[in-house]
């Protein structure tokens, strides 16, 4: 056994400096005095129950012109003289605890420093207490210079004091707005609404408001649907898609996710209306859902999650990570049972969040694996999911960028289709769906590979479509454009325009370098390392009715107009951004053709 050292001496508790660290580091602000008070009365009640079944009021008197002290009134349990003496003016010290120094579940309290928060609006705190175990009432009086006075009531002043306890403070003047009638009400509301413990707030005109509701967010979603959708569109700001229950039983979390029916910010996560024994925890608690539930909204209500000292957050344990999994489980089958019995529905879903689906199933496995076969891609061959796709061509190829898919989409083949990963997020989610959806081959698209495998002519046309080609590339050498003669579906697209970017990119560059000239053209110039090189290919199509009719053309006037027309058709239908040359190339022909058409013959 430790025999007590004669030189040990019990710490000095400075309370100013206390109060100090409460109000500026721990509290967000004076107005949790109320809850203090709210939680305090609430478990002298539960603790009455247990002891003698009786007790269930709260009562609260806000400022008023009659009085200028603020008043708390519960008929729970009460404390003795020496339990006042112990609890009351011990930091740190609570009843709330069991044997094992262990929160109890039924408690809102269990820190011992929550009385203290009264000392941000008051200099003085008094308690007129009578147990409901016996024994005579007594008055404590705490004072904010840390010190405090007991004293047993006795004769009429104890006959004025029933079971329970009454907690007086009179606010500095500077924080009496702090203990008026609106704000009492609007935070008793705030923090104690849901309580199952009644609440009465006395009003300067006599009447009384009990300000408790029903926690319907607690019950099931049909028991009262309207009231429960009110509650999201308050929660959401905006009547929500729909409601899903949240049923966490191994931490006593209960709720329900409101769909939000917006798209928030990518990779925003909502915050969530957390109650605590239901009292107000917090109201944008942003650590209980998965990272990628951003597109709910949820107020949940929870026994078994533990709060940090200001009661306004929850400590990052074992139990706030398994039920952040249950949530995502909870989130994740609603996902799946929409896509397997209610697909219109999983579509309009995904019309509105997509964008931030995406954005995190770029990184996130769960939402990757959950999501990206439901998402829609822009291909060859029409909008599709992911899916459906997967299910009717099992290879397919994608770009990196639109103006590549803009380029390949005419020349793929319909029985291996290229899908547009341009759009932002795309192309990393393309590159994650082989995973995802397991037989699936999907290959970054290369423009050189797809023209390669395009059909070349029938033999017997070789010669002349050599000719041809030597005669069109003649003509558009002046726009360092190469020609190339395929066989490619659909027939009525005369040609598609291809290029290398780094080639245009460069030409681009040279152009804006002429036109600044100086310094800043001197720059990009010095930056054209580029290979030089064709800057586009034409890859006419034989099938086309207006191709072969150009190969049939001699005329020396006829024959470049035309073909420089469907060069420019060609950048417009691939949306190339057309270069100044280009747009004289355009009206120079059209010029010529309208002349040779009303017989003038070409200007050039
Ligand atoms: N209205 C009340 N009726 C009976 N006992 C009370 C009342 N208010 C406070 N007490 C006693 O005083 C103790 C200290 O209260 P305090 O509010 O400082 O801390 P707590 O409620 O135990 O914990 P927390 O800091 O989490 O609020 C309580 O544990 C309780 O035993």
């Amino acid at each position: 056994m430790n025999t007590p050292d004669p030189d040990s001496r019990p710490f000095q508790v400075h309370l100013r400096g206390v109060v100090e660290l409460l109000s500026r580091s721990i509290y967000s602000g004076p107005s949790v005095y109320l809850r203090e008070l709210l939680q305090n009365a609430h478990d002298a009640i539960a603790a009455r129950r247990d002891h003698d079944g009786q007790g269930g009021l709260i009562t609260i008197t806000p400022l008023s012109p009659r009085s200028e002290v603020l008043v708390v009134t519960d008929d729970g349990v009460g404390l003795n003289v020496d339990e006042v003496a112990e609890l009351l003016a011990t930091v740190g010290r609570s009843s709330k605890r069991d044997i094992l120094d262990l929160p109890r579940g039924d408690r809102l309290g269990q820190f011992g420093i929550g009385l203290l928060s009264c000392f941000m609006i008051a200099d003085e705190i008094t308690v007129l207490t009578r147990s409901a175990k016996g024994a005579e009432p007594v008055e404590w009086v705490g004072r904010a210079d840390g010190t405090f006075s007991v004293r047993p009531l006795e004769g009429i002043e104890a006959l004025q004091v029933p079971v329970g306890t009454r907690v007086q403070l009179r606010p500095r003047a500077d924080d009496a707005q702090m203990a008026s009638e609106p704000t009492v009400l609007a935070l008793a509301r705030k923090y104690g609404e849901y309580l199952s413990v009644p609440i009465d707030v006395d009003r300067a005109d006599g009447r009384q408001v009990r300000i408790n509701k029903p926690a319907i967010f607690a019950k099931p979603l049909d028991a009262e649907p309207e009231e429960l959708l009110a509650l999201g569109e308050e929660l959401v700001g905006a009547r929500p898609v729909e409601a899903i229950a949240l049923n966490v039983p191994s931490t006593g979390t209960v709720g329900v996710a409101f769909v939000v029916p917006y798209a928030p910010s990518p990779g925003a996560r909502q915050a969530t209306r957390a109650y605590l024994g239901r009292m107000l925890l917090s109201e944008s608690l942003d650590d209980l859902l998965p990272e990628w539930g951003f597109f709910v909204r949820c107020i949940v209500t929870t026994s078994g999650l533990h709060p940090t000292a200001s009661r306004e957050a929850l400590i990052e344990d074992s139990a706030l990570e398994e039920t952040r999994a249950a949530l995502g489980q909870i989130l994740r089958r609603w996902v799946l049972s929409m896509a397997a019995t209610r697909p219109a529905s999983l579509q309009e879903f995904l019309a509105v969040h997509h964008l931030g689906l995406r954005a995190v199933a770029v990184h996130d496995d769960e939402l990757a694996e959950l999501m990206v076969p439901h998402l829609r891609f822009e291909t060859s061959v029409g909008t599709s999911t992911l899916r459906d796709l997967a299910a009717a061509h099992p290879r397919l190829r994608y770009t990196e960028t639109v103006e590549e898919f803009r380029q390949l989409a005419p020349l793929a083949s319909p029985d291996e289709p290229v899908v547009n990963g341009g759009y932002v997020y795309d192309a990393a989610l393309l590159r994650r769906a082989a995973q995802v959806l397991p037989g699936l081959s999907l290959q970054r698209a290369d423009l050189s590979e797809v023209l390669d495998a395009l059909a070349e002519p029938p033999l017997e046309y070789r010669a002349q479509i050599a000719a041809f080609e030597e005669r069109a590339e003649a003509v558009l050498a002046e726009l360092d454009c190469a020609v190339m003669v395929r066989s490619f579906s659909p027939a009525d697209v005369p040609a598609v325009y291809v290029t290398d970017q780094r080639v245009v990119g460069a030409a681009r560059r040279r152009e804006v370098a002429q036109d600044a000239g100086g310094l800043f053209g001197a720059l990009l110039g010095k930056l054209d390392s580029t290979p030089a090189g064709p800057r586009g290919r034409l890859c006419l199509n034989f099938e086309n009715r207006l191709v072969r009719t150009l190969m049939g053309t001699e005329d020396p006037a006829v024959f470049p107009s035309a073909l420089r027309v469907v060069y420019v058709q060609s950048l417009l239908a691939g949306h190339h951004p057309l270069t100044r040359q280009d747009r004289k190339v355009l009206t120079d022909a059209m010029t010529d053709i309208v002349h040779l058409s009303v017989g003038l013959g070409s200007e050039s």
